[in-house]
């Protein structure tokens, strides 16, 4: 799969094929099936699959503080187009001169001029363009002027409701990881790489491998018993979600897990870290000892975990 970074790096070559746009934050079941409508009729027509993204989000652009936490970071998200079969993804960056540019300019520049799109796939509720003044009617006017069609996605339901990013996000909240699983296709899961941390926690008999959570404002917060892939291998853990307020005072959230049974230096290596229960909310602790003794319950509370639901 190729990605093609900014509309300044579109060539003629990319020219002809069939297109989708979105924040695609989760690439979930409701994604997934837009993408595989895309596929079909990339084969139907014989052309390519493209999915056009913003990074960042627009609402991370415009309102940074209140934008909600994503799911995914952009490279898990090129990750799950890449496993579905998408042959290309423009990544488009948001940047103060692309927030100017008309609705119309848009679909010039993206659609007609870079990408010559054959056939594009959309949520109805698309909005695009300076002041959010171009949408999915737009689109389809430009469409019958320039030569592509334009479909709208259907809605998928399950359990009775719409499957949505926000959806997934309050699941999360509430620490319905059965519900999260269903909307999303696949556990959820936090993946990146370990990273060096304050060396506290082989003082605490509880090492931590750290990952840097970045723009990631991970969905929720808290202490969570969890499985971690580390290549081939699968292992149990225990992990925290949060800012770490009795050790740091930076607010900066990060991901931690200790692996139970576990012994190896694991520093710069990519894992995935999939979330299967709640065990309790993060906590400021008056010194290290009870913190410590803390985690310990937690290792316990996460075996217990483990040991029940082998044998379910
Ligand atoms: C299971 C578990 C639960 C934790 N709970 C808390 C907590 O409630 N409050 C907190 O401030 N830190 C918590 N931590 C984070 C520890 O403060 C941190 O792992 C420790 O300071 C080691 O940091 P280091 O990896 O940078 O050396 C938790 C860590 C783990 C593994
Ligand atoms: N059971 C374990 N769980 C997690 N990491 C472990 C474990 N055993 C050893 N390690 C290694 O130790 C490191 C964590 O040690 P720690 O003292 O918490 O240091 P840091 O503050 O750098 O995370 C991990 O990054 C990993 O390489």
């Amino acid at each position: 799969m190729e990605l093609i970074r900014g509309l300044h790096n579109l060539r003629p070559r990319h020219r002809g094929c069939v297109t989708t746009i979105g924040a695609f934050d989760g690439v979930h079941h409701g994604h997934q099936a837009v993408l595989q409508q895309l596929i079909d009729k990339g084969q139907e027509l014989n052309l390519p699959t493209t999915v056009v993204v913003f990074e960042p989000l627009p609402r991370e652009y415009f309102a940074p503080l209140q934008a909600p936490a994503r799911l995914m970071s952009f490279r898990e998200k090129f990750q799950a187009f890449k496993a579905l079969g998408i042959d290309r993804v423009l990544r488009i960056r948001f940047t103060p001169g692309f927030q100017d540019m008309g609705a119309k300019e848009f679909i010039q520049q993206v659609f007609v001029k870079g990408l010559g799109a054959q056939y594009i796939i959309v949520g109805d509720d698309l909005r695009f363009g300076r002041n959010r003044g171009g949408d999915f009617k737009l689109l389809q006017t430009e469409g019958q002027i320039h030569g592509f069609d334009v479909v709208a996605t259907s809605t998928l339901k399950i359990r009775n409701d719409r499957v949505s990013s926000t959806r997934i996000r309050k699941a999360l909240e509430d620490s319905d990881f059965e519900l999260a699983e269903m909307l999303l296709g696949k556990p959820y899961s936090i993946a990146g790489r370990v990273i060096v941390g304050q060396q506290l926690g082989r003082h605490l008999h509880a090492p931590t491998a750290n990952i840097a959570l970045r723009r990631l404002r991970a969905p929720m917060s808290g202490v969570y018993a969890v499985e971690v892939e580390i290549g081939e291998r699968s292992l149990q853990g225990v992990a925290n979600v949060g800012s770490r307020p009795t050790v740091d005072d930076s607010l900066n959230a990060i991901l931690e897990v200790h692996i139970l049974d576990f012994n190896e230096d694991i520093y710069g290596k990519k894992i995935t870290v999939i979330f299967r229960k709640k065990i309790r909310d993060e906590q400021k602790f008056d010194s290290i000892d009870e913190l410590k003794e803390q985690i310990h319950k937690d290792i316990d509370t996460g075996r217990q975990y483990f040991v029940a639901s082998a044998n379910t």
